[in-house]
């Protein structure tokens, strides 16, 4: 720890005891603490007050009670000399009467006066009473024993022959020879001294009462009830008197005062009750008790009000400074610039600008300031065209109503380092934080992945989904406007082939360069989108056209597809067939548009490829009539209705017949046959060929089986084998299946493959080939001629055969070309160590041809066309006709 500063501990404490919401409790609690005191305090002081007030109320009735006793005692005592007097000059009996009648005895209702003689017996009395003795009283034996002046009081007793309470009074009479000649008596009802107790000031429980000093109660009086004969203690009365205590009389505690009357050897006693004297400072102790009860709840009320104030105060604080803390540190760790703005008020009291308070580094980065240069501008210096823009109305509007507002915001300030922002205010007190985010490499993602979704990869055009907006906006367009919208299916006529022969590589060139041809061959307006595969559409929106517009403007699309094009360095050509349907007269919506184009499309290739059709309603026949087929064909496998032809293929040395090939027929219910051509694209389109060649395969194998098994001389069985069969990765396990549910031996299986399905994919097409081979299963080229192949690929197959295509041997008594082809075609299987046949040889001149160019074999109407199976087994059994096995 540093010398000097404050240990960390201390400043915590000390932090806390500046919190308001400690500081101000123990304030608040202190104050309480001041309020108790001062009303213990103030309580005291009264209760002393009380209690000598108390004290000298009691003195001052003492006082006036001793007085009032020492009157009373002196008048009884005057009477007593009195009757003493006459009765020692007149004689007892005579002297009271003369006394009462001198008016000077007492009212006999006070006082009862009476004379006792020497031996005891009353010889007079007043009022008159009945006979009685009193020598046994104690005050009797104390006069007749001295004569010392005094006057003599008994204790409160019983009369004899009265029924009443009295005390006596009583002194010696002397006979004129001085002795003892009896008492005269006074007697007065204890009552008598205690009558002047006044409720008003000596309360229901004050205490006035006489006795002697013998400590015996002559008359005591306690409220209305007057009593007499206890014994109370002198010696405790006069001991601490200040303080309250109780007698034997009762429990009540009072402030009590005593005096002696020495000569008549009495006490005179008053009290004050403690609980009627301190009444008044109770009820005030009370009232105080609870002034300060209720101002100490209303005090901890306070204080609880207060702590919870400043505890919330506290906690907002906190909160406010974890907030700024976390804003902080989240704001400089994020992507996001922060700007925290304060508005600036103009005298119109409206904001005028912005300061900026406060930014983070993605803010410096984004703006290429500092964040001192930020802090010392305004927002309107650094961005003067906020206020044009909208963005300054749109913070004012923030700061003033609140809330939060966000959007994308294409960047129109060069201060600001984004194409593309996406930005978010908030409103705070007096002001808002600004949020800037730079959105332009998602925006420019968000654009390239809304592009490829409406654009074909390859090409670039518009693709499917964009074609059928741009056909439907069209339509529209053309709704109001009243104009016309054609659209337009091109398919590429030999696509397939190049794609085949030369690869995909090629293909995708090929379909870029036409794709580009025909985007220049139409407006900009217009759209040339790719369908998928070779096929294309095109969309033009026409204000004032008829049909030889559009159909020059189609012969034009044709002309540039048709141009060659250069791929891998080989020239090639394609054509393409275009079908053209016109809004609103083929259709009203976009997929009628389409069916019809693509339907007068269709026409187009029947037409022979290389032309364009306008849609007429009877085409859509056409397309029916295709869907009918292949609905149909997908009964035929199961209903029977496929059946196969034996074509004969002959070697050309011999004569004789080596083998045949399987062509397939579908015996239609209402069509009857229909030939492959028709039918086997359309399975090919479809995938049934899949199932269509495996039945095939099976009834081909078992068809040669059968003729073995009738004894025939075993021939080549050529079966057909289409590029999705080719395809087909459980080919060669059918192909072994189809053989071993003949029993048939492989080397009688030959499968014809033609030039373009084995140069799509060389390499694959020598795998599968090479597997076929170690099943002994020959393998030969149908079509040849017709498509790409390198001579390379051709050394790579295992190949046993090639077939000149037909078109080459139909001309070929005429065409120089064709003769060229088929020499060159028979000299290359030869070299390259494989048998050729020659397929569609119908005339004596074609085979003659053939023969005489070393051509192994032929196939074609001269000899035979195909034919059911029986005709062929018809044709083994003569013997000179059949070449032998592998010829
Ligand atoms: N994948 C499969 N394709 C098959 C199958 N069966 C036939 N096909 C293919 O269908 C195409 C048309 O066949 P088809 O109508 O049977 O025609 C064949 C012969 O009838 C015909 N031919 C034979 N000799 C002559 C002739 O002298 N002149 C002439 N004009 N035509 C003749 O040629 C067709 C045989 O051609 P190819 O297969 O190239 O040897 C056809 O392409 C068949 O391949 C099948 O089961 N599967």
């Amino acid at each position: 720890m540093a010398a000097g500063r404050p240990a960390p501990r201390k400043m915590r404490w000390l932090r806390l005891g500046l919190e308001t919401y400690v500081s101000l409790p123990l304030f608040m609690l202190v104050l309480l603490g001041v309020v108790w005191a001062a009303s213990f305090h103030f309580i005291g002081n009264e209760r002393v007050a009380a209690q000598a007030a108390a004290r000298e109320s009691v003195g001052e009735l003492l006082d006036t009670y001793e007085a009032h006793v020492a009157r009373n005692l002196n008048g009884i005592d005057q009477t007593l000399k009195l009757v003493k007097y006459a009765s020692e000059r007149k004689g007892p009996t005579a002297a009271l009467p003369e006394l009462a009648q001198e008016g000077l005895l007492p009212p006999a209702l006070v006082f009862a006066v009476s004379i006792a003689d020497a031996s005891g017996h009353i010889v007079a009395s007043n009022p008159a009473a009945s006979e009685q003795n009193v020598a046994g009283e104690r005050y009797f034996e104390y006069h007749r024993q001295r004569d010392n002046g005094q006057v003599y009081v008994s204790e409160t007793q019983r009369d004899v022959t009265r029924d009443d309470w009295h005390i006596h009074f009583t002194r010696r009479l002397n006979g004129p020879d001085g002795l003892f000649a009896g008492v005269v008596i006074v007697e007065v009802a204890p009552a008598y001294f205690t009558s002047g107790y006044e409720r008003s000031r000596q309360g229901d429980l004050g205490l006035l009462a006489i006795l002697g000093t013998d400590g015996v109660v002559r008359a005591a009086r306690i409220g209305e009830n007057t009593s007499w004969g206890q014994r109370l203690d002198l010696a405790a009365s006069q001991e601490a008197s200040a303080q309250p205590r109780t007698t034997t009389l009762d429990n009540v505690p009072r402030y009590t005062a005593m005096r002696t009357l020495r000569t008549y050897g009495l006490v005179v006693v008053v009290g004050l009750a403690e609980a009627e004297q301190m009444a008044a400072f109770e009820a005030g102790r009370l009232t105080h008790m609870w002034e300060a009860g209720t101002a100490s709840v209303v005090l901890l009320i306070l204080i609880a009000l207060v702590w919870l104030w400043s505890w919330q105060g506290a906690k907002a604080r906190r909160r406010v400074r974890r907030a700024q803390e976390t804003y902080a540190a989240a704001s400089e760790a994020n992507l996001d610039a922060f700007l925290v703005l304060r508005a600036v008020y103009g005298k119109d009291k409206r904001i005028a600008d912005f300061r900026i308070v406060s930014t983070n580094t993605r803010a410096e980065l984004m703006t290429a300031r500092s964040k001192e240069e930020m802090r010392n501008t305004t927002l309107l210096q650094w961005l003067p065209r906020a206020r044009d823009n909208g963005i300054f109305a749109t913070l004012c509007r923030i700061t003033a109503e609140g809330g939060v507002q966000q959007e994308e915001w294409h960047n129109d300030m060069p201060e600001i380092q984004a194409e593309w922002m996406h930005w978010q205010v908030v409103g705070v007190e007096g002001g808002v934080v600004a949020i800037l985010r730079d959105i332009t490499e998602s925006k420019r993602d968000a654009a390239r992945i809304f592009h490829m979704a409406q654009h074909d990869a390859l090409t670039g055009l518009p693709n499917r989904n964009l074609i059928g907006d741009r056909i439907e906006q069209s339509i529209l367009h053309a709704e109001r406007e009243g104009q016309e919208v054609m659209v337009a299916f091109v398919d590429l006529d030999s696509f397939k082939l190049v794609n085949d022969t030369l690869g995909h590589t090629a293909g995708d060139e090929l379909l870029k360069t036409v794709a580009s041809r025909m985007v220049e061959c139409v407006r900009k307006s217009d759209t040339v989108g790719r369908f998928g595969g070779d096929e294309f559409v095109l969309v033009l929106p026409q204000a004032d056209a008829d049909d030889a517009d559009r159909a020059m403007l189609l012969e034009k699309v044709l002309a540039a597809v048709v141009r060659p094009v250069v791929l891998d360095g080989q020239e090639v050509q394609v054509s393409c067939s275009i079908g053209a349907a016109v809004y609103p007269r083929d259709g009203g919506s976009r997929d009628t548009l389409m069916m019809n184009a693509d339907a007068a499309m269709y026409r187009a290739k029947e037409m022979g490829k290389n032309n364009c059709q306008f849609y007429a309603q009877e085409m859509n026949a056409a397309l029916e009539e295709k869907l009918a087929l292949m609905e149909g064909l997908r009964r035929a496998v199961d209903d029977n209705q496929l059946r196969l032809l034996y074509q004969p293929k002959v070697d050309l040395a011999s004569g004789q017949v080596f083998g045949v090939e399987a062509l397939l027929r579908w015996q239609h219910p209402e069509r009857g046959t229909v030939r492959p051509d028709l039918f086997i694209p359309l399975a090919e389109e479809s995938g049934m060929i899949v199932a269509i060649g495996e039945w095939v395969l099976r009834e081909a194998c078992l068809q040669a089986r059968r003729w073995q098994d009738a004894g025939l001389p075993p021939i080549s069985m050529s079966v057909n084998v289409s590029p999705r069969q080719f395809d087909d990765p459980h080919l060669v396990r059918r192909v072994a299946a189809a053989l071993a549910e003949a029993a048939l031996d492989a080397q009688w299986l030959e499968l014809e493959v033609t030039e373009s399905l084995i140069m799509r994919d060389v390499q694959q097409a020598i795998d599968k080939m090479r597997e076929l081979e170690t099943m002994s299963i020959a393998l030969s080229i149908d079509d040849f001629g017709t498509g790409y192949s390198s001579l390379a690929a051709l050394k790579s197959f295992p190949i046993s055969r090639l077939k000149i295509d037909k078109s080459f041997v139909r001309d070929l008594a005429h065409s120089t070309d064709d003769q060229a082809i088929a020499r060159a075609i028979i000299s290359l299987s030869h070299q390259l160590q494989m048998r050729v046949i020659a397929e569609g040889v119908e005339t004596e001149q074609q085979r003659d041809f053939l023969v005489e160019n070393g051509c192994d074999e032929m196939q074609g109407y001269l000899f035979s066309k195909p034919v059911p199976p029986d005709d062929i087994a018809a044709m083994l059994a003569r013997p000179s006709e059949v070449a032998g096995a592998g010829a």
